[in-house]
C-alpha cells in the first residue's frame, strides 16, 4: 500500500476542489491510498489560535502525517506570486523531517488555484518546490504528451496543475484531468519507489 499525503492550505475553496481531483487520481491506482490534511491559519500572538480540529473539511496535518507518507501532493492558492503564509509557516515546523531525511527519495507534485490567468501559476508552484528540494524528494512533471495540458485554455502547467479561479470559475474539465494526472502518477511513483532509496 502507498500512502498519498496531499496537503494544502485554501481560504475560498479552489485549492481544496483541486485536492478532491487528486485524490482520485490516486485512488484511481490500485494499492494507493489518498489522505487529505490541510493546515490553520496563521494567527497573531493577539488572536485567538485555531482549534486544533477544523469545524469542517480535511484534519489539519501533522508531521507524523508527512513521515509517514509515501508521496506528497502540496497545494496553496497563490498569494502574491507565491505560496501561502499559512503553508510555508507549517513546512517552516518541518526541520526535524529535514534533519532525519524522512521525505528523501520520496515522489512530490504541486498544485495551486490562481485568480488570474497571468497572476502567478507558475512562480507559485516553483515557490512550493523549494522546500521539497531541500527535503530530497524526487519532483514530478506533468507530462506533455498529456492532451489536457495542450489543449487548457486556463490553468495547467509542466510544473504542475493550477486552476484559475478569475470570476469565481469552477475548475474546467482540462484543469480536473490535469489534478487527476498528477495524482495518478504520484501514486505510480511512490509503488515503484517503496523501498528504493
Ligand atoms: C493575500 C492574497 C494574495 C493574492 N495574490 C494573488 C496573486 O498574486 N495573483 C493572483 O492571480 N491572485 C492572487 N490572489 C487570488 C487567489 O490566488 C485566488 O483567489 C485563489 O483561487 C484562491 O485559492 P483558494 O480558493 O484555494 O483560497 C490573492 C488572494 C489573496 C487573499
Amino acid at each position: 500500500m502507498a500512502k498519498i499525503l496531499i496537503l494544502y492550505y485554501s481560504r475560498d475553496g479552489g485549492t481544496a476542489r483541486m485536492a478532491q481531483h487528486i485524490a482520485r487520481g490516486v485512488e484511481s491506482v490500485a494499492g494507493a491510498e489518498a489522505l487529505l490534511r490541510t493546515v490553520p491559519e496563521v494567527s497573531a500572538v493577539s488572536e485567538k489560535v485555531a482549534d486544533s480540529i477544523p469545524d469542517s473539511g480535511a484534519p489539519y496535518a501533522s508531521l507524523n502525517d508527512l513521515e509517514n507518507c509515501d508521496g506528497l501532493a502540496l497545494g496553496s492558492p497563490t498569494h502574491f506570486g507565491n505560496m501561502a503564509a499559512a503553508l510555508k509557516y507549517f513546512l517552516d515546523s518541518s526541520t526535524p523531517l529535514w534533519f532525519s531525511g524522512a521525505l528523501s527519495g520520496k515522489p512530490a507534485g504541486v498544485f495551486t488555484s490562481t485568480g488570474s490567468m497571468h497572476g502567478g501559476h507558475e512562480t507559485t508552484l516553483l515557490s512550493m518546490m523549494l522546500p521539497l528540494m531541500h527535503h530530497g524528494m524526487l519532483l514530478l512533471s506533468l507530462p506533455c504528451n498529456e492532451i489536457a495540458l495542450r489543449e487548457t485554455v486556463s490553468g495547467g502547467t509542466p510544473y504542475g496543475p493550477s486552476h484559475c479561479s478569475e470570476a469565481d470559475a469552477e475548475l474546467t474539465e482540462h484543469e480536473k484531468r490535469l489534478c487527476w494526472v498528477l495524482g495518478e502518477r504520484l501514486a505510480k511513483a511512490a509503488l515503484a519507489l517503496k523501498g528504493a532509496f
